[in-house]
């Protein structure tokens, strides 16, 4: 069966915080070690996905994440540790017929129309979707006609994508999903995404775009080394590593900045001075009672890509 040819019937399902948090996962690694050769690849990897959850897999090139979504597609074996999706064995018939898959590798002939490839991968299981479902969830009415080998790189993106709801999955990984994509395609394949989240469906994708983690991810897990080394909210990420930015013209001394509490860092930049902090309000509150002359302040939450630096830059 082709890699993208991996798929299940679904139920709606919360996407409340609190309810996705009291549920069993659906999918998790657990101490999972995975060695090609000599290479760690991963190492005790603890990684768990609930009901409803769209989780983004963040890390550097060669963190891991293709392995550990390989491992719960069950295409790989770890070399030690437990993989377990829907309570079984990811490699058992019945739970591949519960997954789709949109991979990297993903190849596809380019002799078939857009509707010949879903009505394809739709024969192989045992309740897919509608395809008038697939293509308006994938965007693709208007071009089902059209040879694969026709169509434009994000085109053939939204195919790949189209391919892996065919089964009606319940539990749904997108590696790289809107890799060569430009910012208005991938803005569309993040609507795509957001309807199978509403429609109660778990998503686990990887992504190089920290934009996309932050715009998607009710959860995004960081990952470096083969090991997490960060796991929250986008806003938790953000929060957690060293806090927000204060901008301001300010006569203090970068040694007296630094004293304060909770201060993770000083620059200077021309005329103005921006002190990181984690409780930046009372970082502040103690700069004006200390700087009457204190003008220009700004306060800023840190970019993702700011934290998702700090965290693996070790
Ligand atoms: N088939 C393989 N044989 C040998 N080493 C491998 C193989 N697949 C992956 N690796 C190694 O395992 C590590 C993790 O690779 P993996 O592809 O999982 O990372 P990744 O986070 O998906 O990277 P990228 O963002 O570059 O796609 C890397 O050091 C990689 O070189």
């Amino acid at each position: 069966m082709p890699l993208t040819a991996i798929a299940y019937e679904t139920e709606a399902r919360p996407t409340n915080g609190t309810q996705i948090a009291s549920k069993q996962p659906i999918a998790s690694l657990t101490g999972v070690t995975k060695r090609y050769g000599n290479a760690l690849a991963l190492d005790r990897l603890n990684l768990s996905l609930h009901p409803g959850e769209i989780v983004a897999l963040l890390g550097p090139n060669g963190a891991g994440k293709s392995t550990a979504i390989k491992l719960l597609l069950g295409l790989i074996a770890p070399t030690s540790g437990a993989t377990r999706v829907f309570g079984s064995d990811p490699r058992e018939a019945a739970t591949r017929n519960r997954v789709g898959a949109m991979l990297q590798i993903s190849r596809i002939t380019e002799m078939l129309k857009v509707r010949e490839h879903l009505d394809l991968f739709r024969s192989y299981y045992p309740n897919p979707l509608p395809t008038a479902d697939i293509l308006r969830i994938a965007q693709l009415q208007g071009i089902e006609d059209r040879l694969f080998g026709q169509l434009s790189g994000g085109q053939r993106q939204r195919v790949l994508f189209a391919l892996a709801l065919c089964g009606n999955p319940d539990l749904i990984f997108l590696d790289e999903p809107t890799v060569g994509m430009d910012i208005e395609a991938r803005r569309g394949l993040w609507a795509e995404i957001r309807v199978l989240a509403a429609m109660g469906k778990t998503v686990l994708l990887t992504t190089h775009y920290l934009e996309e983690a932050d715009a998607l991810a009710d959860r995004i897990i960081v990952i470096n080394k083969g090991r997490v080394i960060c796991e929250g909210t986008p806003a938790e990420i953000k929060r957690n590593s060293g806090g927000r930015r204060i901008r301001c013209r300010t006569s203090l001394s970068s040694e007296l900045l630094r004293a304060l509490p909770t201060v993770t860092g000083v620059e200077h930049h021309g005329e103005a001075t921006i002190v990181t902090a984690v409780n930046a309000e009372e970082v502040v509150r103690e700069m004006l009672l200390r700087d009457e002359t204190l003008s220009g302040l700004e306060i800023a939450s840190p970019a993702l890509e700011d934290a998702f630096l700090a965290l693996t830059k070790a």
